[in-house]
Order: structure tokens, then C-alpha cells, then sequence
């Protein structure tokens, strides 16, 4: 794998078992992302967008083929997990904070367990993120007392907190009320200005027209299309992502 490569899908397959059948969801996905890549990963409901992305921090298991984050394979070694969590951030669509913790606890958790950091460093590594994100005046507070907007911020000051080397996004702003989406999609374009490479799960055109370089299309387990968002939102070229955009459209 060349070394800027920081994601590396080859041949996945993913066949979620139950009693009376099996779903073969993920149907042979190949891909790279290199670092500094922003790349959007879009398709209809069920077409398997999260369990891919699941799959690169192995939150998922694959059934076969090869997953790599910076040349690591979860399989490779007892430690190989670990490496792979600590290089991979990532944002839910449901924030997914601790409760019980306030904003500042949340995002200091992963300096010191992840990172080893003394809880004096972990809190100041915190209290820069949070104000980053643009929460000065709110790190103190739990969770139930942020909006949603504010709550996805601290989710993802939380996922840079471990500095990883790629920002895993599922569906980031499907969860908000419509007038928070913006202050999230900001921040996440400013995110992606820095740098960092990033692979987002999303139902808005809009955001993946913003925030990214490439887009894949997921249909059925399978990308059907792939190339610069832009020209491919502007020509799509398969029926199948013409038909998707236009009903994507038509709902907004
Ligand atoms: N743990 C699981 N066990 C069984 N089936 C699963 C599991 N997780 C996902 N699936 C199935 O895999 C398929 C793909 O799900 P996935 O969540 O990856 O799709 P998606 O494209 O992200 O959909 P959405 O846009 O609705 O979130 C769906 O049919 C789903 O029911």
C-alpha cells in the first residue's frame, strides 16, 4: 500500500446471518482514500453505506476480503484493533455521548485512555477543541442541556481528541432539527479545510457537494459510480444515480 494511502478496501463482503436467511450486504467494495481526501459515501436506504464504514474502524467484521487503515488489518496482531481505533475517529448520527459526563469529560476521555495523557493535559487538550468547535461557553454542561447541533459539535471534538488519521462521519446530520444542520456541516467543512482526511455517510446532496472531493454510490452493496463530486452530481453517468438524484432532489 503506498504510503499515502490511509483507507484501503479490497474485495469486503459482509453477510449479516440470521435463523431463516442470510443478507449479503456489502458485495465486493473496492476502494482508497488517500490522506487529505474528503470522499462522500452516498445511496438509498439499505444500500449498506454505515455497515461499510463500520467496517474500516471494524466495528462491523467483514465475512471476507481485506480492510487496512495506515496499512494496519485488524487481523494482523492482538494490537492491530487498538492501532486502528486510535487512527480512526468517528461521529454518529446519534452523538453517542456519555450522559453522565459533562462536554469538557466527554472529549477529555480519549486523551487519557486512548492517548495516555495526564487528566490536566486531557482536559486542556478538551477545553481547546470545545472552543474550537465553538462551545466555549458551554464545556461544562451535560449533554441534556445542549441542543443537538451543540451535542454533535462535542461529538466531534470528542473524535479529534485522539488526533486520528481519518474522520469516519455516519450520517452526522440526519438527527437535527433542520435549522442545526448548518452550524454542524461549518464545522465539519472547516475540518475538512485543515486537512484531514475524511469519509462522510450522508443523505444530503448539499453537504456532499460541500464538503467533498470524491463521491461513491452505493447501491444494493455494490458502488455502481464513483468520481469528483461535482461533475458527478452535475452529469451523472450510470440510469441508477440519475434516477437516485432526481428522487433525492424531488424530496427536498
Ligand atoms: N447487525 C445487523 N444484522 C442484520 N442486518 C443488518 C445489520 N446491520 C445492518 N443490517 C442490514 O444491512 C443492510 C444495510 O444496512 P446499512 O445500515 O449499512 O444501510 P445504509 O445504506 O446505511 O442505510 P440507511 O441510509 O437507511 O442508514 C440493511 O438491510 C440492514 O437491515
Amino acid at each position: 500500500m503506498s504510503q499515502d494511502v490511509v483507507v484501503s478496501l479490497k474485495n469486503v463482503n459482509k453477510i449479516f446471518y440470521s435463523k431463516e436467511k442470510e443478507h449479503h450486504v456489502l458485495k465486493g467494495i473496492n476502494f482508497e482514500v488517500k490522506q487529505g481526501e474528503v470522499v462522500a459515501l452516498i445511496g438509498p436506504s439499505g444500500s449498506g453505506k454505515s455497515t461499510c464504514l463500520r467496517t474500516i474502524n471494524a466495528l462491523e467484521t467483514i465475512t471476507s476480503g481485506n480492510v487496512e487503515v495506515c496499512g494496519i488489518n485488524y487481523r494482523d496482531s492482538k494490537q492491530s484493533l487498538h492501532m486502528i481505533r486510535r487512527n480512526t475517529g468517528m461521529i454518529f448520527q446519534r452523538f453517542e455521548l456519555f450522559p453522565h459526563m459533562t462536554a469538557k469529560e466527554n472529549v477529555a476521555l480519549g486523551p487519557q485512555l486512548v492517548l495516555g495523557k495526564s487528566k490536566e493535559e486531557s482536559t486542556q487538550m478538551a477545553t481547546d477543541l470545545l472552543k474550537r468547535v465553538g462551545l466555549s461557553a458551554h464545556m461544562d454542561k451535560y449533554p441534556r442541556g445542549l441542543s443537538g447541533g451543540q451535542q454533535q459539535r462535542v461529538a466531534i471534538a470528542r473524535a479529534l481528541a485522539i488526533n486520528p488519521k481519518v474522520l469516519l462521519c455516519d450520517e452526522p446530520t440526519s438527527a437535527l432539527d433542520p435549522e442545526l444542520v448548518d452550524e454542524v456541516v461549518d464545522i465539519l467543512v472547516d475540518i475538512a479545510r485543515t486537512g484531514m482526511t475524511m469519509i462522510v455517510v450522508t443523505h444530503e446532496l448539499y453537504f456532499a457537494q460541500k464538503v467533498s472531493h470524491r463521491t461513491m454510490f452505493l447501491e444494493s452493496g455494490l458502488i455502481v459510480e464513483q468520481g469528483n463530486t461535482k461533475e458527478m452530481f452535475a452529469a451523472p453517468k450510470t440510469e441508477r444515480l440519475q434516477t437516485f438524484l432526481k428522487r433525492i432532489t424531488h424530496q427536498t
